[in-house]
């Protein structure tokens, strides 16, 4: 079998296909397994650091925002189009895959419709309970949309053929034991708190949880790995300003983008991060307590929905962005372990939301397509 995955521009994109493609891996080690990404997106780096094998094509995005630049760049935007999709179709023909398969983002739109034109069997995977643009496009000519929320299908071309499969999750994610990683990660017996603001971090979070790593300091309370994103570069100096010397502090951690999340998700007693909807998949399959701050820079402020889903089943606490501050930040999570139960019982409430089976029920709809069925 020769698979092609088309998806990216954030990990909530990228991870889906990763999971989607190992697990088919596993099954059939024989497995022949292209990753079509967009030049300059993440999905560079992930992708080869995942195993497989990987090609990239130049596309971008229309900006909505109307600015000089951004006219200049959606000019760039309508040119790449014609030239993305021949760079697809030259891929697509030399691969030759039996199946094409888009975890969303733009770069999923001229590799799906080319591989369609050519008569390529293709599905796409839509993560969010509001669609994203691509898929909403795609969705009419899809032999499958596989879905994460079943809400999400009123939004979909009404001839998408939809069928519900939740989000695929890493099988490292689902795997990693909390013992061996903590283990792993050379950590002492106090309690860990993992941080980061989506896949591409965030300005807020960073700066609230500045607060919270120097007070962590102060008290000595905790151990802290926080991921401060591609855009936070600034943030080992405000730590410096703020007087904190993490090399004092070992199991005090910080790094631009956390590679080993399957680990650190593993190990963490409490979890601070967007709601994006592939991390709260992986905090429900980890069944981790957690503190959410929904992106308010979404379309449909989708995060905010993703968020309520587990807040309104005791599944997550929420801090909305606008209350978010070192001094909210600090206190809830003060809240959160002086409750011990309390942390205990949102851990539980997100395990019992997970859908472990997702890749299972992908697997088997590229078989029933192949199939013709
Ligand atoms: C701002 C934005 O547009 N966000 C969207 C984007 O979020 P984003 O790209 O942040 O996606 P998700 O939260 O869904 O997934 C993030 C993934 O990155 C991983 N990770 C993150 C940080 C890090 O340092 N290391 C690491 O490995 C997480 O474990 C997870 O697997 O895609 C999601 C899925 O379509 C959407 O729900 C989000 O609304």
């Amino acid at each position: 079998m020769r698979i092609l995955f088309a998806g990216g521009g954030t990990a909530g994109h990228i991870n889906p296909a990763l999971a989607i493609a190992g697990y088919v891996r596993e099954k059939e080690p024989d497995v022949k397994i292209l990753y079509i990404g967009a030049k300059g997106g993440m999905e560079e780096r992930l992708v080869p650091a995942a195993g497989f094998d990987f090609k990239s094509i130049t596309i971008s995005g229309f900006q909505r925002k109307l600015s000089l630049k951004n006219v200049k760049r959606n000019i760039e935007t309508v040119v790449h189009i014609f030239t993305s999709s021949r760079e697809a179709r030259n891929i697509i023909r030399d691969f030759q895959p039996d199946i094409c398969v888009g975890t969303g983002g733009y770069v999923a739109g001229p590799v799906l419709r080319e591989a369609m034109k050519m008569k390529i069997p293709a599905i796409i995977h839509e993560q969010n309970a509001y669609p994203g643009i691509t898929n909403k496009m795609l969705s009419k000519h899809a032999d499958k949309t596989m879905l994460a929320v079943a809400d999400a299908q009123k939004f979909l071309d009404p001839a998408a053929k939809c069928v519900l499969t939740g989000n695929p999750v890493r099988q490292a994610v689902i795997r990693a034991d909390r013992a061996a990683s903590r283990k792993a990660l050379g950590l002492d017996s106090r309690p860990l708190i993992l941080s980061f603001g989506g896949s591409q971090g965030a300005r807020k979070i960073n700066e609230a949880v500045a607060e919270l790593l120097v007070k962590g300091a102060k008290s000595d309370r905790f151990q802290h790995i926080h991921g401060y994103g591609q855009w936070g570069g600034w943030f080992p100096d405000l730590l410096k300003e703020k007087g904190l010397n993490l090399s004092e502090h070992p199991n005090m951690d910080i790094r631009e983008y956390i590679h080993n999340m399957p680990e650190c998700l593993a190990a963490a007693d409490l979890v601070i991060c967007r709601a994006g909807a592939i991390t709260l998949s992986e905090l429900q399959a980890q069944g981790k307590a957690s503190i959410l701050i929904p992106s308010p820079n979404v379309a449909e402020n989708h995060q905010y929905h993703n968020a309520m889903a587990m807040v309104d089943r005791h599944a997550a606490a929420i801090l909305e962005e606008k209350d978010l501050t070192g001094a909210s930040l600090c206190k809830l999570v003060d809240d959160l372990f002086k409750d011990p139960d309390m942390i205990s019982s949102l851990g539980k409430n997100a395990r019992s939301m997970a859908i472990l089976d997702a890749n299972q029920r992908i697997y088997r709809i590229i078989k029933e397509v192949l199939a013709g069925i």
